[in-house]
C-alpha cells in the first residue's frame, strides 16, 4: 500500500496495492496532483514518472507558456525545458539565473522617473512572471513596499483607470445579484484561502475611489505572499463595485467602474450578503478581510459577520493590533505599564475606535477595571473632543465619552488631558502642528506620537516635524514610511505603524489552523508578539517596529501565536500537528523556479 501526500497537506489517501500499473493508479487518483510518495514498494519510479508527466501536461506549451505569469520564467528556462515545452527559439539563447533577472528588474525600477512608473513596472512584472515578481518584492521589501503599498498604491488607485493594463481580481456589481456564485467560479484557482474585499469608499485617507480602489486588495494580497509566504494562487482580490459618489470619476471617460451613484440601504446589504454567502459556497472556510469600507458600513458589516464566518476588518482590528504593539514597544523605552497611560486619539473612526477597544481589553488584562481603562482613552473627531454632553455621538463613540468641556483644538486637549500618547487616525494632514507637538513635549519626557494616516501626504505630521518640535524626545511612528533623516548629528530612522505588520501573520495563522472565526484575542496576541520582536538596536535607532527585512519572521511568529489561540479556543478545524511551528513553516511559499522537466 502507498501512503500518498497530496497538495492539500492535511490529506493522506491509502492506495490499494492492486493498482499496480500507472494507468489504473492514475484513474484512481483522478485529477488530484500527487506531490510525493512517502512510503511505497516497487512502484515508486512508475508513480514518479507519472507525476512528472502529469505536471508536464498541466504546463502550457509554446508561446502560451511565455504569456502565462503562473508558469513563465522569462529568460530562465533551462535548455531541457526549451525543448520539452516547445519554446526553443521563442526565448533568447542565454539562460539567466533568477538572481540575474532580479538585477535586471531592479535596474529597470531604479531608472524610472517616479514612483507611479515604478508601480506600473512592478505590476506589469506581476502580469508576466509571478515567481520573479514575488522574489524581487520579498528580497527588496524595504525598497519596494512603498511602491506596491502605501504611499504609491494610493496614487495608483487615483490613476487606476488611466494606468490600467490587465484586469486583476473579481469585480462584482449590483447587476450581478443572483449570480455571484458563478462569478466566483470564473476565477481560475479553486483553492482560495484568503480574500481581501473592498467597496472602494474609503481608500486609505483618499476617500471614495469606486472601482479604482481595486489597487488596495491587489496590494494587500501581494503582501500576504511576500510577507507571510501564502501562495498567490490561494488569494483573491475582490471589489464590490456598487458605484461611486466621486463626481470626478463619474465624469472621467477612462473610469473603469459602474457609472452610478453608490448603492445604499437594503440593496447594498443584500449584495454584500450574497457575496459573503457565495464565498462560503465556492471557497468554504476562506478568510474574508474587509478593507477600506467607509465608516458607515464597516462597523455594521463586521458586527454582522464576525461570529458567522471567518472574517475580520483590517482597518479596525489589524490597525488596532499594530497600534497596541507600538504602545507596548514604546513602553520598553519609557517604562511603566499600559494601564497607567493616557491616550488621546485624534480621529474617532474605524482605526481609532478599533484601537481604543483593543487597548481597553489590554489594560483590563493588566488588571485595570473596565471603566478605569475606558477613562484612559480619549477621542477627538472633526467636531472636537468626544465628551458626555455631546448629543451627536454614535454608540461606538459614546462608549468613550467622558466628562469634560468640549474642546475643539488638539493643542488645548493635550494641555488639559496630559496624554502620554497622541495617536493620529484622522486622515487630516498637519493636524499635529508645532503647537500640538510642543504641548506633548511639555507634559512628557518622552512623548509618544503616532501619525498613522495614509498615504504620506495625509500624515498628521512628518517624522522630522515630530522630532524638531519635541527636542528630539519623541517616540514616533507613521502609517506610511518616512525617509531616514539627519537630526542633531545622528541618523533617525522611524518605524512604520501599519497593519501590514499584522494581517499577513494573522492570515497565515488562521488558514493553517483552519480557524472558523477570527477573534479579538488573536489580534491581542499578534500585538504582543510584534512588540516582543522589536530589537534593542531598533529601539535605539528610534524604531518601535522591527525592520521590514524581518517581516517573514515576524509574520511566522504571529501566525504561530494566532494558531495557538485557534487550537486553545476550539476554533481550529485542521487537526493539531505535533510540531505546529514546523507545520506552518512547511506551508510557507518561497518564490523560486520549479524545474518543469
Ligand atoms: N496606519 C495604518 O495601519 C492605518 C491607517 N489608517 C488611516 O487612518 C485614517 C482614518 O481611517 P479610518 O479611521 O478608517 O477613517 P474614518 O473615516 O472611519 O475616521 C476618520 C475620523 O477622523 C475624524 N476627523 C476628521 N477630521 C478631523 C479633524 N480635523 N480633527 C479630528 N478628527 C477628525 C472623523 O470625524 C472620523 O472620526 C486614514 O487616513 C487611514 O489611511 C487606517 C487604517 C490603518
Ligand atoms: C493601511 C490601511 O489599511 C489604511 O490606511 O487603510
Ligand atoms: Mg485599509
Amino acid at each position: 500500500m502507498y501512503r500518498v501526500d497530496y497538495e492539500r497537506e492535511d490529506m493522506v489517501i491509502r492506495v490499494p496495492r492492486r493498482l499496480v500499473d500507472a494507468e489504473s493508479l492514475s484513474r484512481f487518483l483522478g485529477d488530484v496532483t500527487l506531490r510525493s510518495l512517502l512510503e511505497s514498494t516497487e512502484h515508486v519510479e512508475t508513480a514518479r514518472r507519472m507525476e512528472r508527466q502529469r505536471r508536464l501536461d498541466q504546463i502550457p506549451k509554446g508561446i502560451a507558456l511565455l504569456r502565462n505569469p503562473d508558469y513563465n520564467k522569462g529568460t530562465a528556462f533551462t535548455e531541457e525545458e526549451k525543448d520539452a515545452l516547445g519554446i526553443r527559439g521563442l526565448v533568447p539563447p542565454r539562460v539567466h539565473t533568477i538572481q540575474e533577472q532580479m538585477a535586471r528588474v531592479l535596474e529597470n525600477i531604479r531608472r524610472k522617473p517616479n514612483d507611479l512608473e515604478k508601480y506600473i513596472f512592478l505590476i506589469s512584472l506581476q502580469d508576466r512572471n509571478k515567481t520573479l515578481f514575488y522574489r524581487v518584492l520579498l528580497e527588496n521589501i524595504e525598497e519596494l513596499m512603498p511602491i506596491v503599498y502605501t504611499p504609491t498604491v494610493g496614487e495608483a488607485c487615483q490613476e487606476y483607470g488611466h494606468i490600467f493594463r490587465r484586469p486583476r481580481g473579481i469585480f462584482i456589481t449590483p447587476d450581478d445579484r443572483g449570480r455571484i456564485v458563478s462569478l466566483l467560479r470564473n476565477w481560475p484557482h479553486k483553492d482560495i484561502r484568503i480574500i481581501v474585499v473592498t467597496d472602494g469608499e474609503r481608500i486609505l485617507g483618499l476617500g471614495d475611489l469606486g472601482a479604482d480602489g481595486m489597487g488596495i486588495p491587489v496590494g494587500k494580497l501581494a503582501l500576504y505572499t511576500a510577507c507571510a509566504g501564502i501562495h498567490h494562487s490561494r488569494t483573491l482580490p475582490v471589489t464590490l463595485d456598487v458605484g461611486t459618489d466621486n463626481e470626478a470619476l463619474l465624469s472621467d471617460p477612462l473610469y473603469i467602474g459602474v457609472r452610478r451613484p453608490r448603492l445604499r440601504g437594503e440593496e447594498y446589504d443584500a449584495l454584500v450578503d450574497e457575496f459573503v454567502m457565495a464565498v462560503q459556497h465556492v471557497f468554504p472556510g476562506a478568510l474574508i478581510q474587509f478593507e477600506d469600507f467607509a465608516n458607515r458600513n464597516a462597523f455594521r458589516l463586521l458586527q454582522r459577520y464576525r461570529h458567522r464566518v471567518c472574517c475580520f476588518n483590517d482597518d479596525m482590528q489589524g490597525t488596532a493590533a499594530v497600534t497596541l504593539a507600538g504602545l507596548y514597544a514604546a513602553l520598553r523605552l519609557t517604562g511603566g505599564s499600559l494601564k497607567d497611560q493616557t491616550i488621546l486619539f485624534v480621529g474617532a473612526g474605524e482605526a481609532g475606535l478599533g484601537a481604543g477597544e483593543l487597548i481597553v481589553s489590554a489594560m483590563i488584562a493588566e488588571g485595570a477595571l473596565p471603566e478605569e481603562a475606558r477613562s484612559r482613552c480619549w477621542f477627538m473627531d472633526s467636531k472636537g473632543l468626544i465628551v458626555r454632553d455631546r448629543d451627536d455621538l454614535s454608540p461606538h463613540k459614546r462608549a468613550f465619552a467622558h466628562a469634560h468641556p468640549l474642546v475643539a483644538d488638539p493643542a488645548e486637549a493635550v494641555a488639559s488631558l496630559r496624554p502620554t500618547a497622541l495617536i493620529g487616525v484622522s486622515g487630516q494632514p498637519g493636524v499635529f502642528d508645532a503647537r500640538v507637538l510642543k504641548a506633548m513635549a511639555r507634559v512628557n519626557d518622552r512623548p509618544v506620537v503616532f501619525a498613522l494616516s495614509n498615504p504620506t501626504a495625509k500624515a498628521e505630521c512628518t517624522a522630522r516635524e515630530a522630532y524638531e518640535h519635541t527636542d528630539g524626545r519623541v517616540i514616533f511612528a507613521s502609517g506610511s514610511p518616512f525617509e531616514p533623516f539627519e537630526y542633531r548629528g545622528r541618523t533617525v530612522r522611524t518605524g512604520q505603524g501599519n497593519n501590514v505588520y499584522i494581517f499577513p501573520g494573522v492570515g497565515l495563522g488562521v488558514i493553517t489552523s483552519g480557524a472558523r472565526q477570527v477573534t479579538d484575542e488573536m489580534f491581542f496576541v499578534a500585538a504582543k508578539t510584534l512588540a516582543q520582536m522589536v530589537l534593542p538596536e531598533d529601539l535605539e535607532a528610534g524604531m518601535i517596529f522591527p525592520r521590514l527585512s524581518r517581516i517573514r519572521d515576524v509574520s511566522l511568529r504571529i501566525a504561530l501565536a494566532v494558531a495557538h489561540v485557534a487550537y486553545r479556543d476550539g476554533l481550529a478545524t485542521v487537526p493539531r500537528p505535533e510540531d505546529l511551528e514546523a507545520h506552518i513553516r512547511s506551508l510557507v511559499y518561497y518564490p523560486d523556479y520549479e524545474n518543469y522537466v
